[in-house]
């Protein structure tokens, strides 16, 4: 999140936008140039009023000066109005492309980072870029068309009282240059800071009743105070520190500060023959504004620097590789799933280490072992959440990674521990599980599942708009929506992760009953902690520390008397062998 801004990957991101940047950047140039007529204008009526020049060269000047004016408003204003739909287009491609990349990535990428950090590549990334797109390269060419054309004007009245005009700006430079030296140290601390209350908020907003109910004593809560009071201690360091510089800069470059140098040395000049009046009016009238528009480019670059670390942001996400797709991809022959010395590690040490055993197609396996010994990172593997850095999973002899990636999540139906629902009505909700299916099917699923009764007795039924967290629906009913979204997707694996851990007894009774209706018939492979629910599977496997610890029946497994007959004793408090 924090790394520098390079030019590299800021530079493609606005290719699609750079002709017209360039455009409204030539029109800004220009327009501030012509912005110099009419103080010039005034300069040089002043001049040949005092020398008695002739009237007919007054009003030209006087014409020269208000179509200056005109002319300017106009350039900026078609400028402005150029480089900002440029940015609305650009917000809109990139939204575009970010949202087609992220289909692409493994999705156990997502499982890595918070929701926080999603949303601001989507949104607030994206929204920062707004100046690079839409000011920088403006306000750039802005700032430099006047003092340029000004230069040029005061360097043919007196070439002298220029350079002393423009002496104050290295000093200035030397300013502002030092506090930049650590600006991007200090931005990065300030977007990891901006990070930390992004993923903050989203946790507190999403265990808000909790919050509610536990005041103050919820962590959550503590995390979110905690990550305000960092942000606002980096952006006050951050803000003393560069507004020390900036205050310094924009006094030295200040109109009184230049009259003073300028009137100071040009009366000097004219004291002592070497200057003629009349000459030093247009110091007095234009030099003295020519270091400001100077302010305006050092004040952007910080707006700037900000918008190539969200550009760098965005860039990074989408360089994310895609899960690898397979050039002619296989069909599997069957639905049975195999583990061939499966080895898998998040970045650290392996979680998985040689897994191997085989689920045959239409039986039910179940995964059990204490926690952490990775059971859920073996099940993601199936559908290719991540890859296995050793070995295999196979579906009917094919590779997973052999199968085309949308068959394969179409194969495989998934009810996992946290029923993750969208923001849409409870029948879009189900119909996740088949696009293409109709009402009457939605409705079938959902009846499968023991929910037509519950959905009916919501607000607008079928139609009752859900939030991600479940909203109007109970833990339950969130849990049988899911079952009735897969059922609704009919696919011959169904992948299982404590589907009824968490539901009251009554939920209980209709929950078993949805899930027996899914599994018939189908390859199913299930975590559950508490054995009794497993022990009518065909084959139960128990891993310890990433590793097949032991593996058969139910009774096959009592009778060796290993890690699962003493947890099945331990559960049951028997030490009778069934
Ligand atoms: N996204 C992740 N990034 C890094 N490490 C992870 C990630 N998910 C799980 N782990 C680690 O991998 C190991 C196995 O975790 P896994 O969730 O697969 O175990 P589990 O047997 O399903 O545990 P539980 O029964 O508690 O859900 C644990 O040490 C866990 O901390």
């Amino acid at each position: 999140m924090s790394a520098p801004a390079t030019a590299a990957p800021v530079r493609e991101l606005i290719r699609p936008v750079r002709g017209r940047i360039l455009a409204g950047s030539a029109l800004a140039f220009a327009g501030s140039a012509l912005g110099l007529l009419p103080y010039a204008a005034i300069a040089e009526i002043a001049r040949l009023l005092l020398q008695g020049g002739g009237t007919a060269a007054v009003w030209t000047w006087a014409a020269a000066g208000a179509g200056g004016v005109a002319a300017r408003l106009g350039l900026l204003v078609t400028a402005g109005l150029i480089t900002h739909y440029a940015d609305a287009d650009l917000q809109r491609l990139l939204r575009l492309r970010l949202a087609r990349h992220l289909a692409t990535v493994p999705l156990g990428w997502f499982s890595g980072r918070g929701s926080g950090a999603l949303k601001k590549a989507m949104d607030d990334d994206i929204e920062d870029m707004h100046h690079l797109v839409a000011h920088a390269a403006l306000d750039m060419a802005g700032a430099l068309g006047l003092p340029l054309a000004a230069v040029v004007y005061l360097a043919a009245v007196d070439w002298r009282m220029t350079l002393v005009t423009l002496a104050l700006l290295p000093i200035a430079t030397i300013t502002i240059g030092r506090s930049h030296r650590t600006m991007p140290e200090r931005m990065a601390e300030l977007n990891a800071a901006q990070q930390r209350i992004n993923n903050a908020v989203v946790e507190y907003v999403d265990g808000i009743q909790v919050v509610k109910a536990y005041g103050s004593r919820d962590r959550r809560h503590a995390r979110f105070a905690e990550a305000v009071d960092d942000f606002c201690d980096t952006l006050a360091r951050w803000t003393a520190e560069a507004g020390r510089a900036m205050f310094a800069t924009l006094a030295i470059l200040s109109p009184p500060a230049v009259l003073l140098v300028v009137a100071g040395t040009g009366t000097a000049l004219v004291a002592a023959g070497a200057l003629d009046p009349v000459d030093l009016l247009p110091f007095l009238l234009v030099g003295v504004g020519l270091p400001a528009p100077f302010m305006t480019l050092l004040q952007g670059t910080q707006l700037l620097r900000k918008a190539q670390a969200a550009a760098a942001h965005v860039g990074r996400v989408l360089a994310e590789p895609p899960l690898p797709a397979p050039a002619a991809p296989t069909r599997p022959g069957h639905s049975g799933v195999d583990f061939a010395d499966v080895t898998f590690a998040y970045g650290g040490d392996p979680v998985l280490r040689g897994v191997s055993f085989s689920c045959p197609a239409g039986t039910t396996t179940a995964l059990v072992g204490p926690s952490g010994s990775g059971k859920s990172t073996l099940l993601r593997l199936v559908p290719r959440f991540f890859d296995p850095s050793g070995g295999a999973v196979r579906i009917g002899g094919a590779d997973v990674r052999d199968i085309d990636p949308a068959a394969l999540l179409r194969s495989v139906a998934i009810v996992f521990q946290d029923a993750i629902l969208v923001r849409d009505t409870v029948r879009e909700n189900i119909r996740l599980g088949d696009p293409d299916a109709g009402d009457a099917d939605v409705e079938a699923a959902a009846r499968a599942a023991h929910l037509h009764d519950a959905i009916t007795a919501l607000p607008d039924g079928y139609d009752t708009v859900v939030e991600a967290r479940g909203g109007a629906l109970s833990g339950g009913e969130r849990q049988r929506l899911t079952i009735a979204r897969a059922l609704l997707q009919d696919a011959p694996i169904v992948l299982l992760d404590e589907a009824t851990a968490h539901v009251d007894p009554e939920n209980e009774t209709a929950v078993r009953d949805s899930l027996s209706r899914l599994t018939a018939g189908r390859t199913v492979i299930v975590i559950a902690h508490r054995l009794h629910t497993v022990a009518a599977a065909d084959r139960i496997v128990v891993l310890e520390a990433g590793r097949v610890r032991e593996s058969g029946t139910h009774r096959e497994l009592l009778a060796s008397d290993g890690a699962y007959a003493r947890a099945w004793h331990f559960q049951h408090g028997t030490e009778t062998v069934r």
